[in-house]
């Protein structure tokens, strides 16, 4: 049996032959050495099992073969080394040919590096030039490391597919939005999501409603513990994902709520172990699904995920109002219904479960995780905190809760937000996509099925475009006059047909989230907190460390 966390304690039991031996490791870079060892751990005991089994049988066929134990040993290891040999051979022979890139390991590419430390290896590849060669296990993937080429390059159709995942297709089976390959399904998923959100309200002024009231129960419940160090994750977590609810599934659920709160919790779980050393080993060698592991862990928790998801759409069919529909579920119904007689329809029940699994996941985990960032960096810059809350009392006063349309007289605040998410960064190799035919960039050929990164690291940090690439600084959204302005190299919901599909109710919810919190709330660090390393912990997206922070309401007469 294996347990896994990811950066915090791990304990593994290995049991073989009713033995169990214990581990304990501690470190925060134990897992990806700890993993390696346990696999290597596996290894040798499987090897040394069957040796013991087949001992007799080995004997038999060797002698029957008339070889020595010795001479199959060396044939074994001879292999080893001409596969070696022959696959340092494959990729050398490739270069030149490729764009070029950090010298990867024989079957493991680069990912060793990339698992160790993630921000220092991605950081490291923009010295390559604008494109890039990683490899991910065997297979080449190219990273585009400036704005220029990404966006000459995802504008198209040819770099609009996504790489098959084996975990993500383990848990979809290929449905859903987010990852599903460029093609039939995919547009008429994303169409229809598209136009069913703003049916219920995206870019309207009822989203910005539900935010707004939103924001109130988040104020309110940060405020309950008061002056004590409290961890934000859950309440911010709950307030982001409470919109996102309230559009697929009409409801949103109290702070309170355990059954949400646990959905909430292994949610997070999900994408951390996902992103996580097992989840990239899971997808070097799929047939691991048949062990125990992280990855059944993850499995458990996608299976809670979407049983929560069918209820919902069990309880919606027996509610139903076709004349009224509430929520994304009833339209997709509808949908269902629509659609029966259409031979190309991908309307089927299995897609709505994973379709609204897509909204409901990338519409949580993203832009919490980009508000638990911006905390930090309000705390870190006491400044910057204080010239926002200026600004939104000296237009707003602290008790008129701010709209989209008060961001042109919130240039400052607006323009914080913004520099809060070039910082935060949080999918700092973008979403992975895929070339869907043969294509040419830059003067190299790219076949068709390879793996397209955008380096938001080195975009967003890219010494030719931002005023103030390495600091945490607005003025990098704000002009000559302090009038606010977005750089062209900002492209935090990406570009292209695959265009974050959420990006309006996000922007929606960190504007106004980020600036009623500011407007009645003083964040600041605990007496005792300890410092904290910015590169943030890897998962599906990039997430700070576990922070406590304290707060203070704002003295309304002060
Ligand atoms: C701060 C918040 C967010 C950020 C930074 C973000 C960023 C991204 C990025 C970079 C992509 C990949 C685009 C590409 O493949 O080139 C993406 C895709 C997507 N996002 Fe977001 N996102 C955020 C919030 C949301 C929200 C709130 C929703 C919910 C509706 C959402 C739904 C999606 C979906 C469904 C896709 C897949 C689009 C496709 O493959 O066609 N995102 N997002």
């Amino acid at each position: 049996m294996l347990n896994m966390g990811y950066w915090g304690v791990c304990i593994h039991h290995i049991s073989i032959n009713n033995t169990t031996e214990r581990v304990n490791c501690k470190s925060n870079s134990c897992n990806v050495s700890t993993l390696f060892r346990f696999c290597f751990y596996k290894a040798h005991q499987s090897l040394l099992l069957l040796c013991l089994s087949w001992n007799e049988s080995v004997i038999m066929w060797t002698t029957l073969m008339k070889l020595d134990l010795t001479s199959v040993c060396l044939a074994l290891f001879l292999g080893l080394i001409f596969m070696v040999l022959f696959e340092i051979f494959r990729i050398n022979s490739r270069r030149g040919q490729i764009p070029p890139g950090p010298r990867p390991l024989p079957f493991v590419g680069v990912l060793p590096q990339l698992i160790k430390k993630p921000m220092e290896f991605i950081r490291s590849v923009s010295q390559y030039g604008e494109i890039s060669t990683i490899y991910i296990g065997r297979k080449p993937a190219i990273i585009l490391n400036t704005i220029q080429v990404t966006k000459e390059a995802l504008v198209q159709e040819a770099f609009s597919g996504r790489p098959s995942l084996p975990l993500i297709e383990w848990i979809t089976n290929g449905l859903g939005i987010v990852m599903v390959t460029f093609g039939h399904s995919w547009r008429q998923q994303r169409r229809f999501a598209l136009h069913t959100l703003r049916n219920f309200g995206l870019g309207k002024k009822s989203v910005e409603d539900r935010v707004l009231e939103e924001s109130r129960y988040l104020i309110a419940e940060m405020l309950k513990a008061e002056g004590k160090p409290m961890d934000p994750q859950h309440d911010i977590q709950n307030a982001v994902s409470n919109i996102i609810c309230s559009i697929v599934f009409g409801d949103r659920f109290d702070y309170d709520n355990k059954r949400f709160s646990y959905l909430l919790k292994i949610l997070n779980e999900n994408f951390m172990l996902a992103g996580s050393a097992a989840g990239q080993i899971f997808n070097l060698v799929p047939f691991i699904k048949h062990f125990p592991g992280p990855h059944q862990k993850v499995m458990k928790n996608a299976t809670e995920l979407l049983g929560f998801i069918r209820n919902e759409v069990r309880e919606h069919k027996e509610t139903l109002d076709p004349d009224s529909p509430r929520d994304f579920i009833d339209a997709y119904l509808l949908e269902i219904e629509k659609q029966t007689s259409n031979e190309g329809s991908t309307f089927h029940e299995e897609n709505m479960v994973m379709s609204t699994a897509d909204l409901f996941l990338a519409g949580t985990d993203t832009t919490t995780t980009t508000i638990r960032w911006g905390l930090l960096f309000l705390i870190q810059n006491p400044d910057v905190q204080e010239r926002c809350h200026e600004e939104i009392v000296r237009v707003l006063g602290y008790d008129r809760l701010p709209s989209m349309d008060d961001r042109d007289k919130l240039p400052y605040t607006y323009a914080t937000v913004h520099e809060i998410q070039r910082c935060a960064n949080i999918v700092p190799l973008g979403v992975f996509h895929e070339t869907t035919q043969h294509t040419k960039l830059r003067g190299y050929d790219i076949p068709k099925g390879t793996m397209i990164m955008t380096n938001l690291e080195a975009i967003f940090s890219d010494k030719e475009h931002w005023k103030h690439p390495d600091a945490f600084n607005p003025e990098n959204f704000l002009d000559e006059n302090g009038n606010f302005f977005k750089p062209e190299s900002f492209i935090a919901f990406s570009l292209g047909p695959r265009v974050c599909l959420g990006e309006t109710l996000a922007r929606t919810e960190l504007f106004l989230y980020i600036t009623s919190l500011l407007q009645r709330i003083h964040f600041s660090w605990p007496p005792e907190a300890q410092s904290i390393d910015m590169d943030g912990v890897m998962g599906l997206v990039r997430y700070p460390q576990n922070f406590s922070i304290i707060c203070r309401s704002r003295d309304t007469k002060e």
